[in-house]
């Protein structure tokens, strides 16, 4: 069959040539018109907006948990998106994370490519993927699904791999405490929905979008939306660059020294639903700085599916609007490309 001949992932690895391309720029990356579709809320506009931010120690606090369960929810059903205050986190971790990501960008190329990604692989060194759009985005990444290539890692790159491990760690934690507020919001048991996620893989990707002449012709990463569960996102700078499809709108997000940011994935829209939705979004160029940003992709099933909770459908006397599928099924294709722009995630809906 031809489309199983198809590569699955599109993540070529960065060569001289196309390092070249990124300091000069040239047509493999322009699409002005990909940049300038859809309006862009301003920062300054008279519409008041921001995406919400919950704090860690509100949810934690008997006499405000509810409240902030409540802002907790509307965001991940109106956003599928949100800041999160967490003083739980140890700094340490975080500046240490941070460190090492910002110092594994500025490696020469020679040393990030003895990690490169391998054809039709995810893992390594390489380009940040572009799936559907037929240009490159303005977007190098390091993946690690973590466990496997820790240890390789550390000993061709020096990407400290204690830092990631100690920050993995943390982000865990910070994941199942999230997801038990999320319990709380949609009625039901907290191990309802925690248990879809618990001891599941962990992808993990270090991006950075460099510094490009031409910021209205090239795009950071593509429009899409996250193909696991949750996404947790630490930003190393603060570096504007973030945009959320609400309303048809792109709405840029605000960095937020201490905060990460939240957002819903195709999993979790189905694990809840539809009552979390999987939003779209993508990255713009700056003019003057780079970006970058530690992104830790959480996974979940329930015994290897990807369904509607039944506790969830209990709750709200309520039909399954997706059907079930097998999980590698699910993967497979949501890693097929899909040339008429619509997600995998829709052919689900029932
Ligand atoms: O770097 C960001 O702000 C977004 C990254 C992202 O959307 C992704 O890697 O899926
Ligand atoms: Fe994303």
């Amino acid at each position: 069959m031809e489309a199983s001949n198809k590569k699955a992932v599109n993540r070529d690895a960065i060569t001289e040539e196309v390092a070249a391309a990124f300091a000069e720029s040239n047509e493999r990356y322009y699409r002005s018109d990909e940049v300038n579709a859809g309006i862009v809320v301003g920062y300054d506009d008279d519409e008041a907006y921001e995406l919400p931010v919950v704090d860690m120690g509100r949810l934690l606090d008997p006499e405000l948990a509810g409240a902030e369960i409540a802002k907790l929810g509307s965001a991940c059903r109106d956003w599928g998106f949100f800041q999160l205050v967490s003083d739980g986190i140890d700094e340490q971790v975080v500046n240490e994370m941070k460190d090492s990501t910002a110092r594994f960008f500025s490696l020469p190329l020679e040393s990030k490519k003895t990690v490169a990604v391998r054809e039709n692989g995810i893992e390594g060194f390489g380009h940040h993927y572009s799936r559907v759009s037929g240009k490159l985005d303005w977007a190098e990444s390091v993946i690690l699904v973590l466990f496997l290539i820790l240890f390789q890692v550390q000993v061709a790159v020096d990407l400290n791999s204690d830092a990631l491990e100690k920050f993995s760690v943390e982000m865990t934690s910070l994941t199942m405490r999230i997801v038990g507020f999320m319990a709380a919001d949609l009625g039901v048991e907290q191990e309802a929905l925690v248990r879809a996620f618990r001891g599941r893989r962990q992808p993990t990707e270090h991006v950075v979008a460099p510094l490009s002449s031409g910021p209205d012709k090239v795009i950071g990463i593509t429009p899409h939306t996250d193909g696991l569960s949750l996404t947790v996102l630490l930003q190393v700078d603060d570096t504007p660059g973030l945009q959320i499809k609400k309303d048809g709108r792109w709405f840029p997000v605000r960095p937020r020294q201490g905060t990460f940011i939240i957002n819903v994935a195709n999993i979790l829209e189905v694990l809840t639903n539809g009552a979390y939705r999987s939003v779209e979004h993508r990255v713009l160029i700056h003019a003057r700085k780079s970006r970058t940003t530690v992104v830790m992709f959480h996974d979940a099933h329930i015994d290897g599916m990807v369904q509607p909770i039944q506790e969830v459908l209990k709750h709200n006397g309520a039909e399954a609007r997706y059907r079930s599928i097998e999980k590698l099924e699910y993967m497979k294709g949501h890693f097929s490309v899909r040339l008429d722009g619509t997600r995998f995630l829709d052919s689900l809906k029932i």
